[in-house]
């Protein structure tokens, strides 16, 4: 048994195309850190890397601009700036990919008390093989999501001067728009705004929604968090537990409304418009328009998502994997698949789309799961710190760097991996404000 560590937020939403490791204490959150990126570029006589740092300016105007990437449109660009450029590799590994023709599984949630048996089977089959899968008959009416993806289209459609007043980077903020959370540490910048609410587990105060979505947004993340306890159950029981296990572990209760607006983009070719990456909560629920875009890795192949009229879009979490973080896949040790997805950019737009994140949000719960006895799994539960106290914060270094001293005597083969993880850790748990849960792998 060891204690490993694992740094998430920060990996999750960048192109991995590979495997990522299953290891220990891992980070949840969406905060950005503002840094330079660090590119290859020329050096200056000066001594300075001056491809580095005009990119760094680049990032910061187009970030102080506050104006996003519908403000890039709007301004009549023809070419695309270069901080949105993927690196050459990149397009060429999807140029050389073959296509895989794959069906996106569809799983039928209507009149569940006669078809309940079936309907776990195929969310087991899903959530297990796929990780990715469409939900029809979830009850939220057509008309009502359409209505969802008018007035996230008309929030971003406001005047600059009207939507700045919410742009933000701030790690806490509950509502706010930004265009790439991850601007300054990602290596190309997406085509794509994000209007982001917190709407649980604490009620927000509809007073801090913009008042275009305001009543839609209050009434949408009713409706979603009531499908996301039906999935939960559903889910529960595919894991073999009792139906209210993972709704008493609290997974439906904290949500994020991520309300993203994909504008027409001139050269789609050169950039994305959401890079790969794997979901940080337990489960997504995600409303997409009629545009399409949306892939997901499968048998090393990208598949489409094509939109379905009135689905909504599932997807497993690494919170439920209980893959390299506490998620459905820690939870499911492994048995749900958290899959790599991104979307492209078009000539087409704008492409709306609202994801719903079930994730901890600043819910003070210290209950954890854990199906590894049950399940024989690989993973054993031992807490969850979030939002350390200063004081905390400081035992926990201590504790890290105490280890860190021990546990090469105790785990030789492992010692390296197991001090750089614990560094990242010490490091996660001193400098920022991630929630940092404690595991042991077996
Ligand atoms: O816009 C989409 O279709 C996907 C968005 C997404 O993957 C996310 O918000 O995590
Ligand atoms: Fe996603």
């Amino acid at each position: 048994m060891a204690i490993v560590g694992w740094h998430a937020g920060e990996t999750q939403r960048q192109r991995g195309g590979g495997e990522r490791k299953l290891v220990g204490t891992c980070s949840i959150g969406f905060q950005t850190c503002k840094r330079k990126m660090s590119i290859a570029g020329t050096s200056d006589p000066m001594g300075g890397n001056r491809a580095t740092s005009d990119r760094y300016q680049e990032l910061k105007s187009f970030d102080e601009s506050k104006a996003g990437v519908k403000g890039l449109v709007d301004s009549g660009i023809v070419n695309i700036p270069r901080i949105f450029i993927r690196p050459p590799d990149e397009v060429e590994a999807d140029e050389a990919e073959e296509s895989l023709q794959y069906t996106v599984p569809v799983v039928d949630l209507g009149d569940l008390s006669s078809r309940r048996a079936e309907t776990v089977s195929a969310v087991l089959e899903a959530a297990r093989d796929v990780g990715f899968f469409q939900v029809v008959n979830h009850g939220i009416p057509v008309r009502f999501l359409e209505e969802m993806l008018a007035v996230t289209r008309a929030f971003h459609e406001l005047p600059r001067d009207v939507k700045v007043r919410y742009y933000s980077r701030e790690q806490n903020g509950k509502v706010k728009l930004d265009s790439n959370f991850d601007l300054y540490e990602s290596k190309f910048a997406n085509w794509r705004d994000t209007l982001f609410c917190v709407m649980g587990p604490d009620p927000l105060d509809p007073e801090e929604l913009p008042p275009v979505c305001r009543d839609m947004y209050g009434k949408y993340s009713k409706e979603v968090q009531a499908l996301g306890v039906t999935l939960f159950k559903l889910l529960s029981e595919a894991l073999g537990l009792k139906p209210d296990y993972l709704a008493d572990i609290d997974c439906p209760k904290g949500h994020a409304i991520l309300g993203h607006y994909y504008p027409a983009c001139p050269e789609p070719e050169l950039t994305l418009g959401t890079s790969g990456h794997w979901d940080p909560d337990f489960l997504t629920i995600l409303l997409q328009d009629s545009i399409g875009g949306l892939q997901f890795r499968y048998q090393n192949h990208w598949i489409d998502v094509p939109p379905v009229p009135g689905a909504l879009v599932v997807n497993i979490g690494d919170l439920l994997q209980g893959k390299p973080m506490f998620s459905l896949q820690l939870i499911s040790n492994d048995l749900f698949k958290s899959v790599e997805h991104r979307v492209l950019a078009s000539k087409v737009g704008p492409r709306i789309s609202i994801a719903c994140f079930f994730t901890f949000y600043d819910y003070p719960t210290t209950r954890g799961s854990c199906c590894s006895n049950r399940l024989a799994g690989r993973y054993e539960f031992v807490g969850i710190c979030r939002h350390l106290p200063l004081l905390d914060k400081i035992l926990c270094f201590i504790i890290s760097m105490l280890c860190i001293a021990i546990l090469p005597y105790m785990y030789k083969a492992r010692a390296i991996a197991v001090t750089a993880m614990l560094v990242k850790v010490s490091i996660c748990c001193t400098v920022s404000h991630r929630v940092v849960v404690w595991y042991y792998v077996r």
